[in-house]
């Protein structure tokens, strides 16, 4: 009997300690503005009863009338700050204290992947996988962006002259897995049995983690471990990892076939004898040495020579599977596989989905469809006019289409970043470390204070110079900013660019759908709550 009412007291001393510890801990959050907030509840019951887009639009709601800052208890004890307004998000996102991602990031169970890593280790690996996506790598990539564009022309053909319209993005998002393949891993999908259990595997494993992120019992791994959830992401993770491990070994193998080859045709064509009578003659002074020693010594030079040649140019020479496989990096299995399906999750849907919402908005818009049309019929006026990088650029317009529809469907809509230490964001309120800020780019590209009264209108022109340069920088954010933005932007506007030259030189789009029927909801992506539904006319 002591001893339980001694246990109790200790309990409720504890927790009015943390209470009034918390309390103090998140004074700062007194001055955020809120909804209502229901007390122990928190913001919950604004969401409770909403399906996916109800939720997002909801938010976008909050977020467009808070428009600077504003708080989201989830129950007692999770607090998240959104920031609204361009100069804030730039504080934030150019802070070196802001480089952390918040806990919900480990439900990607990515622990080396660079969308999921802690700092520590996403600085060093970030550095390092920045040379696979340099320019001069990535204008290489085109031929394989032209031969899945030409792919994508061809599979589509079966509806040509159909009633009955078809879903964009299942065709997209085969051409997007196929180029990831294709470019970051050096292969070509037919050779590897990779497809649509992966691809459905994916779409699985999206679906688990967003639906533990947006309900709040499932952050605790014991609860989660217990739903359906949790054995759909254990099956689609086992899917997604068998083939990593198969693409890490197809590729470690192509690897060291070739080394063993570049070793034999070097041994094969140096002329060792030739080499020691010259090497006689430069420097007599060998003739003191046994001749098998002189020519251990010529061999070591000339494959130092080599090693040294191939790692001038290594920034420049090496896909990403060949980097994060090679010596140089020093990545253990774990982390390549980490990264391995890091660059598939995070690089095909978002082209996929971008392609087709970009396909969805030109088909609901066809004066704007016939204009880009126009001008590529003009940089491309022959057969002989390559799709080259240097003719991409040429595409003004299409640049502008293809911006406008970042800004009005961005595809990852909302991110998140953890304070490591205390940041102010103005001059009233500094945000303590360890909390969990959001950035909600979908209400940021849609602000009509920043964008003008047409900010929900779907108008290529909002990227003309001249508008451009009265902007804040921070107001359009699609592949996010600061240091930890997004690695794969120029290979995704580049994709983008060859996938939507080759499409609109072929078809022309319809859709019985208008720009009003386009709905958005969030699962890890934007994506759109019907079908992209579309239907095609070949263009001569
Ligand atoms: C339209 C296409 C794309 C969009 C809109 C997009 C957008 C973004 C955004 C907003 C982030 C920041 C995420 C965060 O902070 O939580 C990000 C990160 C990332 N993206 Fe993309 N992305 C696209 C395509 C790609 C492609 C094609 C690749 C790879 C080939 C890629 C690889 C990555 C990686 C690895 C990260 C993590 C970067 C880091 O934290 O260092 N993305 N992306």
């Amino acid at each position: 009997m002591i001893i339980a009412v001694f246990l109790t007291t200790v309990l409720i001393v504890f927790l009015i300690q943390w209470y009034y510890e918390r309390k103090k801990y998140y004074k700062f959050a007194d001055l955020i503005p809120s909804a209502k907030n229901y007390g122990i509840l928190g913001h919950g019951p604004h969401f409770l009863g909403k399906n996916d887009e109800g939720r997002f639009k909801l938010l976008h709601d909050l977020c467009l009338k808070y428009n600077h800052l504003i708080k989201l208890w989830l129950g007692p004890a999770i607090l998240w700050v959104l920031v609204n307004d361009p100069k804030s998000i730039q504080k934030v996102l150019l802070s070196p204290v802001c480089l952390e991602k918040p806990f919900f990031y480990k439900f990607l169970r990515l622990d080396s992947g660079l969308i999921s890593a802690k700092y520590d280790v996403w600085k060093i690996h970030r550095k390092s996988l920045n040379y696979s996506f340099n320019l001069r790598i990535l204008q290489t990539f085109i031929p394989i962006f032209i031969e899945n564009a030409q792919k994508l022309v061809n599979d589509l053909a079966v509806n040509i002259g159909k009633t009955k319209e078809f879903d964009m993005l299942a065709y997209t998002s085969k051409s997007a897995l196929n180029m990831i393949c294709g470019t970051s891993f050096g292969l070509d999908i037919k050779n590897i049995t990779m497809g649509d259990d992966v691809f459905h595997a994916l779409e699985k494993l999206n679906r688990a983690i967003s639906a533990r992120s947006q309900s709040f019992f499932l952050y605790s791994e014991p609860i989660y471990r217990m739903s359906k959830y949790y054995r759909d992401e254990m099956e689609s993770r086992n899917v997604c990892y068998s083939s990593a491990d198969m693409i890490i070994k197809v590729k470690r193998k192509a690897l060291e076939d070739e080394e063993s080859a570049d070793n034999n045709d070097h041994e094969h064509n140096v002329d060792t004898d030739e080499l020691y009578r010259e090497s006689l003659e430069r420097f007599p002074q060998l003739r003191s040495l046994k001749k098998e020693d002189v020519i251990d010594q010529i061999k070591a030079s000339l494959q130092k020579k080599v090693t040294q040649a191939g790692d001038e140019d290594m920034p420049t020479r090496k896909i990403f599977i060949d980097h994060v496989i090679c010596n140089d990096t020093k990545f253990t299995d774990n982390e390549i596989r980490d990264h391995v399906y890091t660059v598939v999750a995070a690089g095909s849907e978002t082209t996929a989905l971008q392609t087709a919402h970009t396909i969805m908005l030109l088909a609901t818009h066809p004066e704007i469809q016939e204009r880009v049309v126009a001008e590529i019929k003009d940089v491309f006026f022959s057969d002989a006019v390559e799709v080259n990088y240097d003719n991409l650029v040429k595409l003004e317009y299409l640049e502008r289409v293809v911006k406008e529809s970042l800004r009005l469907c961005p595809v990852v809509p909302v991110i998140g970043r953890e304070t490591q230490a205390p940041i102010k964001i103005d001059d009233d309120i500094e945000i303590p470390a360890g909390i969990t800020l959001l950035i909600n780019f979908y209400t940021l590209h849609r602000r009509p204070d920043i964008w003008g009264d047409d900010a929900e209108e779907f108008n290529p022109d909002h990227f003309l110079p001249e508008h451009v340069e009265k902007r804040h920088p921070y107001s359009f954010l699609p592949f996010s900013g600061g240091q930890r933005n997004c690695i794969g932007y120029r290979y995704a506007m580049i994709a983008l660019k060859t996938l939507l030259v080759h499409l609109l030189t072929a078809y022309k789009f319809s859709s019985s759908m208008t720009y009003k029927d386009l709905r958005f909801k969030t699962d890890i992506n934007l994506k759109l709550c019907t079908k992209h539904l579309v239907s095609i006319e070949p263009r001569n």
